[in-house]
């Protein structure tokens, strides 16, 4: 299940025979700084079929966030390709949706309700009322349907992700690009929001990267998850079937210490 990769090794299997829906081919990221250069990732290769979820794993530092970004069209790599469905990502598109870590991703003077559709109104450039329609659907997958007139500041945290969440899904992306997205919430709300995410996931099938520092969240929201190394990150390996673990505690156990091991265990340090 859990196999080191190379690009030259890279195993075939039914996901990566069939056409990807997003290929990340030898990427290399850096930043620019007036005295530096900073190396983010280097030469990381991957592909995530349609329906994955496929989760982004590695030490604070491995370059997470900035694959997320170059994905979404923030940041354009130094060497290498990222392509979804055959064409070159240049730009950010309505076609990848993003859902942050940070609570104030909302806007502050928009109800809950008028979040979710401005995307719809405006990218999308729906007449209101199939942009609200499509919203208040969402909005109910999302367990809000009380508080869709509701501000974001009277909101808990766990509300304002699932409004995130649900303003990225009305979009129907190809992608949804989720960057910790629940690493700001208490430990029972996390759960519970994975939970969600999940029943999300069997109700449409979505496709979503997801990135976490958590071996634990990992495990329990993925398909395939994609081990990176420590700064700069390149893949180490790659886990498939995660699935094939996740309701059977003892496997799960077993897959996060090997995992833990991969990681960590030359750094002598933990999660
Ligand atoms: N805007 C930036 N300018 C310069 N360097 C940056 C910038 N953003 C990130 N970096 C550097 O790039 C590297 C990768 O950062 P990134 O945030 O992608 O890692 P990460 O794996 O997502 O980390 P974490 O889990 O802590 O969020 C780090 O060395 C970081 O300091």
């Amino acid at each position: 299940m859990l196999q080191a990769k190379t690009h030259a090794d890279m195993p075939v299997t039914e996901t990566m025979t069939a056409k990807p829906l997003l290929n990340v081919d030898r990427v290399t990221l850096r930043y620019k700084t007036p005295n530096l250069l900073i190396t983010a990732t280097e030469n990381v290769s991957f592909s995530v079929a349609q329906s994955d979820r496929f989760v982004l794993l590695g030490p604070s530092g491995c370059g997470k966030s900035t694959l997320l970004k170059a994905i979404g069209g923030y940041m354009t790599p130094t060497a290498g390709r990222i392509e979804i469905k055959g064409q070159a990502v240049k730009k950010p598109g309505a076609d990848r949706m993003m859902v942050f870590q940070e609570f104030d991703q909302l806007l502050p003077w928009k109800t809950v309700l008028e979040n979710v559709m401005f995307p719809l109104t405006t990218a999308r450039r729906l007449p209101r009322g199939e942009a609200e329609a499509i919203a208040r659907d969402y909005i109910e997958k999302v367990k809000l349907t009380r508080a869709v007139d509701t501000y974001p500041h009277m909101l808990s945290g766990g509300m304002k992700q699932r409004v995130a969440i649900a303003r990225g899904m009305a979009m129907q992306p190809d992608i949804l690009l989720m960057d910790e997205p629940f690493a700001a919430l208490d430990a029972l709300t996390r759960r519970q929001m994975q939970d969600e995410l999940l029943q999300l996931w069997e109700d449409t099938r979505f496709t979503v990267i997801f990135v976490t520092h958590s071996i634990a969240e990992a495990i329990k929201i993925s398909n395939r998850i994609l081990l990176l190394s420590p700064h700069p990150g390149r893949v180490k390996a790659e886990v498939r079937d995660v699935e094939a673990v996740r309701d059977d505690p003892a496997a799960a156990a077993k897959l996060e210490q090997e995992i833990h091991h991969m990681l960590f265990a030359e750094q002598g340090h933990r999660e």
